[in-house]
């Protein structure tokens, strides 16, 4: 029997002596990560697959000065050498060992030994990409890293989706080095990669930092900006002011990161698909466009704006454009105009820029986190001041329903439960209920129903509405907790409600991941009264725990929960309640609706739940969908050449 040794590749996969060609796409993934073994190791092992790099110098825009060695000589701009994961090209193939497996067992499962770690798989079918490219995430946030919502989550398992599908894909965040994150930082390595970044007066030194985890690269940028007390954007005196700063470094890092960072030995080349999110990644299409394709660079590249929150759009004097170290000819692709009622003083002109704007008149193709939000940010209503410059874009703008990390948010191995359940026996849950109530000293009451909210304390959530509905719904015999942090007035109010109503009513006001588990498992009813919602993940989270969602019918949440129907032809049909319009009288008339299902229709509830739980929102779905738009977006001329 060959061995991996005597492939080149230490003890990483072992090599099966027969497999049956049946079993052939169930090893594709085990395959995937030999490969991705091979090419990680300096390039001293057989790489079978790899095309040899064409020697040229990389081409360099003027503007940045790489501050450590060049690169060793890398490949021509276009086309960029694939390395992995590669295509499933039957070569270089590396069958696991199966041997002393019984055929049932090769069905389910799959060794894989590496020098660091020897694990079981779950062998699934995993759907592959038709054409895979080299994806350049680039965000303010990615979990487990640093997260501050809904941003975080997303950043932090799309990408894996779309590299188990077979994409090489890079993420780029900052190192946020607060105390609290830095052991979330520490297996990234320093890449020895140093680049000066010509704004704001000067020339602002900032490092890369890398580590390889679940088939992606993770790329820090750091920099002195991003060492210090507080959450990632701000501290109890809220934003922080250089803000704009910080991700202008961002930017600038993320355009050079492609170019510059050899991970497993190679670089990802121009070629690449830039998915920009948020305001805090917006520059990089403005940047593309001005600064780069001038000069011959990245003319092969595609970007992708991907809105997640249209109330966040990076908006700062229009006296600051100067610092950001763009042409002068490209004001107007951040100008920005504030009505004159959001002016501060007859004075007030109004000017400013917005990172936000710049992103969608310059990236080739936009994506809202659901449809219902993408028509939304074309409307008045919904679109924040941007609804006209969307609505000049409808024919690239899509939109995609988020999916959730399945690793992480699976009631039959969650780690932070203290059990477990799964939609065949839901024995589990009534225990985790009774826990939380104990750990939240609250009676334990199992014929009680248990409401809970979990999520950033901002306008954005309907906070105040649930505020406004508390003493009304304290007199029904309910139990209601609440998880969330931000607006201090919010904060405090969770504060004296929770004093006011001890055996009703709690206020957990901070951020933690385990406890929002254990109320999304423990509690029977989740209420988002969100005024809008882009996509909306805890409501997903409730499902899949067959906790009911009781929500407001806007955005994401609209596309997500299906009205309970009790009367449907085929029988009982839906997961919850979406309200409409917005009002207190609304919101308790549905969730009222959800009590008395509770309590009298245990079969429907049950029903409820089920539905829930069965809901099918992994992520690769979702992925398949983003493949699609990277494909429209080449298929056209760069939108701004
Ligand atoms: N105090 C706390 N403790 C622990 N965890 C907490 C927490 N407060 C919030 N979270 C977590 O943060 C995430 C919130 O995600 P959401 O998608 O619901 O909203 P958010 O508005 O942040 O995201 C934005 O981006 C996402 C992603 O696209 C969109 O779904 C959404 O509509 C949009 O507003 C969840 O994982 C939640 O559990
Ligand atoms: O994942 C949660 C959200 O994270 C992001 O929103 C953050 C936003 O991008 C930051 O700029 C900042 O917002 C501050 C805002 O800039 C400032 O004018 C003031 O209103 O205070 C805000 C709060 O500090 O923090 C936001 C997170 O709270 C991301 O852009 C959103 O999509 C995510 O929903």
């Amino acid at each position: 029997m060959a061995t991996a040794a005597g492939m080149g590749i230490g003890a990483a996969c072992l090599v099966a002596p027969q497999v049956r060609p049946g079993r052939r796409l169930r090893l594709q993934r085990v395959r995937r990560r030999c490969v991705a073994e091979l090419s990680r190791d300096g390039g001293s092992a057989q790489r079978p697959l790899a095309p040899a790099p064409l020697v040229k110098q990389p081409v360099m825009p003027t503007f940045l000065v790489p501050t450590s060695t060049p690169p060793a000589p890398a490949q021509s701009p276009s086309p960029a050498p694939t390395p992995p994961p590669l295509p499933d090209s039957g070569v270089g193939e590396i069958e696991p060992d199966l041997e002393g497996l019984t055929e049932d067992s090769i069905d389910k499962t799959i060794f894989v030994a590496s020098e660091q770690e020897s694990e079981i798989m779950d062998v699934k079918e995993q759907a592959q990409a038709k054409v895979t490219r080299s994806v350049v995430f680039v965000t303010g946030e990615a979990s487990p890293y640093a997260k501050s919502g809904g941003l975080g989550d997303v950043c932090g398992s799309l990408p894996i989706a779309l590299a188990l599908r077979g994409h090489r894909v890079m993420v780029v965040m900052p190192r946020y080095m607060n105390g609290a994150l830095n052991k979330n930082f520490a297996n990234a390595f320093y890449t020895e990669k140093h680049i000066k970044i010509p704004c704001f007066g000067g020339e602002h030194e900032v490092t890369f930092f890398h580590e390889y985890r679940d088939s992606v690269d993770w790329v820090f940028v750091d920099h002195p900006s991003y060492h210090r007390p507080g959450n990632l954007y701000g501290d109890n005196f809220g934003a922080f002011g250089d803000n704009q700063f910080r991700y202008t470094l961002l930017c600038y890092a993320a355009c050079e990161a492609p170019l510059i960072l050899e991970l497993g030995g190679y670089i990802y080349g121009q070629k690449c698909m830039f998915v920009v999110n948020d305001w805090h990644a917006s520059l990089v299409p403005v940047l593309l466009a001005a600064k780069y394709r001038p000069y011959g660079v990245y003319r092969d590249a595609r970007s992708v704006l991907v809105i997640h929150n249209l109330a966040h759009q990076g908006v700062e004097p229009a006296s600051t454009y100067p610092d950001l170290g763009l042409p002068p000819e490209w004001y107007g692709a951040l100008e920005w105009v504030f009505p004159e009622w959001a002016r501060r003083h007859a004075l007030d002109k109004g000017e400013a820029v917005n990172f936000l704007k710049g992103a969608v008149v310059t990236a080739d193709r936009i994506v809202t986190v659901s449809q219902g939000y993408s028509w939304e940010v074309t409307t008045a209503e919904g679109g924040q001041g941007l609804n006209e410059l969307l609505s000049s874009r409808k024919s690239v703008l899509n939109g995609i329903v988020n999916g959730i990390d399945i690793n992480d948010w699976n009631p039959s191995t969650d780690k932070f439960l203290p059990y477990h359940y799964s939609v065949d026996d839901l024995s589990g849950k009534a225990k985790c209920k009774a826990e939380l109530q104990k750990e939240l000293g609250l009676p334990i009451r199992p014929d009680v129903p248990l409401i809970g909210f979990i999520g950033r304390l901002d306008y954005q959530k309907g906070i105040d509405l649930i505020k406004l509905a508390i003493p009304d719904l304290m007199r029904d015999n309910i139990q209601f907790v609440m998880l969330g942090s931000g607006d201090p007035g919010f904060e405090g109010w969770m504060r004296s409600t929770e004093s006011g109503y001890r055996d009703k009513f709690r206020g957990w006001v901070g951020f933690s991941v385990p406890v929002s588990h254990r109320i999304t498992a423990g509690c029977d009813i989740l209420l988002m009264p969100s005024r809008f919602e882009p996509c909306g993940l805890n409501q997903l989270y409730a499902m899949q725990y067959g906790t009911v969602p009781v929500v407001h019918g806007t955005g994401g949440l609209r596309d997500t929960v299906e009205n309970f129907n009790p009367f449907a032809e085929k029988g009982e049909q839906g997961t919850g309640w979406a309200f409409s319009p917005l009002t207190i009288e609304k919101m308790l008339w549905a969730l009222r609706m959800a009590i008395s299902t509770y309590r009298e229709h245990k079969s429907s509830w049950e029903g409820l739940m089920k539905r829930g739980m069965s809901s099918d929102f992994t992520w690769d779905h979702a992925a398949s969908q983003y493949e699609q738009i990277f494909e429209w977006a080449f298929m056209d001329q760069p939108y701004v050449m």
